[in-house]
């Protein structure tokens, strides 16, 4: 992997023209910004392998009042060349200016060759645009100053969003193919999962997450072995977990018969079928004769998208995530298009910590159209920034009424974990699953789409 330029290493204090702060305001004083990498285990996609350390960034907004306000995103070089830039432009800007946050980061310049023709993780978070990036960065701003408003006016993060419609956000078990460890080359740390490359491996490691967290609906990642392999692994989910829903998602590895071939073998027996090929237009042929519904995080994953994807009925779920679309305020404006188009919607998950589920589940609590259980990868990252790790029961996580987003960052964990980024080369900086697949493999290159 190329070495990518290294931003500031060290949290940096806002810097910029300053308004002068007064008592009881809610204005940002200063902005923390900490990379960080956060040990992640060998989960297979269609792209490679998951790398033994992923990057993310934690957010501290400080107001005049000392209320911190934290939040995450990616952590990838070319969003921190974002974030550095626009946390300058933050101090004097009160919290509550939302919708300002967007127009801040406008000012700020992306890097065209981050971002010209280029895909995300290989394709995993669709295509890469300077304003996809900017809203991803914006996410983080817009979560840590929500959590130092509600905190400031003791209200919890959904109540500022127009208040909760459930008490409790269903989460659903996130199945991947895997390596019990990843290779000695590449580092990283064991964990007590062991291996999962067939039917049996699948189906014990939902029989893991269903003990252990009461997930009770059940999304495998596919994209890894023949699409008949896949077949037989879901099938035998259906036979051990009788009822429950399933999902499916190769991130768009499959062309439009494989994919019919697979809607066709698991109709009725799927909840969804996520991505199963790659573009609007594509997808739009399978929808046509699947006869199962179809979901993405890839073809709709910006506003601009929609049109074309709900007027060609491409997709009948969207899945949300609030880093894509640009935090918590702008969900609930998808979530909004959704319902005025009949398609239903659920959550996108990555390798995210404790802060982004916190914010996932407030936003998930207001919207009263999440028809889904929401992915989450949480269970699969055993290291967190967080005072206390955040429980699932029950396959859900409740929702808090505690002032903000109801998580403490905890500086002893989030040293660490900025000292593995300080340390690191730049091997881990930027996410990058085909490489990580080479260590094993010297000759794997990034599969060409569609790949079966
Ligand atoms: O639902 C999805 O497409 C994803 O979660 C994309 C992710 O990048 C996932 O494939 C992964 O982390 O391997
Ligand atoms: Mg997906």
């Amino acid at each position: 992997m190329t070495p990518t330029p290294r931003p500031t290493p060290t949290p940096a204090a806002a810097s910029g023209p300053r308004r002068t702060p007064r008592a009881g305001s809610l204005v940002i004083s200063e902005v923390r910004l900490t990379p960080i990498l956060v040990a992640d285990p060998p989960l297979l996609n269609t792209q490679g392998v998951h790398q033994p350390y992923t990057p993310r960034l934690i957010i501290e907004v400080v107001t005049a009042d000392g209320v911190t306000g934290v939040g995450e995103t990616y952590g990838d070089t070319k969003y921190l060349e974002l974030a550095q830039p626009l946390a300058g432009k933050l101090a004097g800007h009160r919290i509550t200016e939302l919708n300002g946050l967007s127009a801040l980061a406008e000012e700020v310049a992306v890097n065209a060759a981050r971002v010209e023709n280029s895909v995300d993780v290989g394709g995993l978070r669709g295509v890469q645009t300077a304003d996809k990036l900017r809203l991803s960065v914006v996410s983080g701003f817009e979560v840590a100053c929500l959590d130092a408003w509600g905190k400031t006016a003791g209200l919890p993060v959904h109540a500022l969003l127009g208040g909760k419609v459930r008490d409790r956000v269903e989460y659903s078990a996130y199945l991947f193919y895997r390596w019990k460890e990843h290779p000695r080359a590449a580092g990283g740390q064991a964990d007590d999962w062991g291996a999962a490359a067939d039917p049996a491996g699948v189906v014990a490691q939902a029989e893991r997450f269903a003990e252990t967290y009461g997930f009770t609906s059940f999304k495998l990642k596919g994209g890894v072995f023949e699409p008949d392999q896949e077949i037989a692994a879901i099938r035998a989910l259906a036979e051990r977990f009788p009822g429950r829903p399933l999902r499916l998602d190769p991130n768009g590895a499959w062309s439009v018969p494989t994919s019919l071939h697979v809607a066709t073998e698991l109709r009725g027996v799927l909840e969804y079928l996520e991505d199963p090929t790659s573009g609007t237009a594509r997808m739009a042929e399978v929808a046509a004769e699947a006869g199962v519904p179809l979901a993405t995080n890839m073809c709709v994953t910006t506003f601009g998208e929609i049109r074309e994807a709900f007027t060609k009925d491409a997709v009948q779920v969207v899945l949300s995530d609030h880093h894509y679309w640009g935090g918590l305020r702008n969900t609930r404006e998808l979530a909004a298009v959704c319902r005025a188009f009949g398609v239903g919607l659920s959550m996108h998950s990555n390798t995210h910590l404790g802060i982004s589920l916190a914010a996932m589940t407030h936003v998930a609590a207001t919207v009263p159209n999440l028809d889904y259980a929401c992915d989450s990868h949480y269970p699969w990252q055993t290291e967190d920034v967080i005072t206390e790790r955040l429980a699932f029961r029950d396959g859900c996580l409740d929702v808090t009424d505690t002032p903000g987003l109801g998580v403490e960052l905890d500086p002893a964990k989030l040293a660490p974990l900025h000292q593995r980024w300080l340390d690191d080369d730049g091997t881990m900086r930027d996410r990058d699953d085909a490489a990580a697949m080479r260590v094993a493999d010297p000759g794997w290159t990034t599969p060409r789409t569609p790949r079966w």
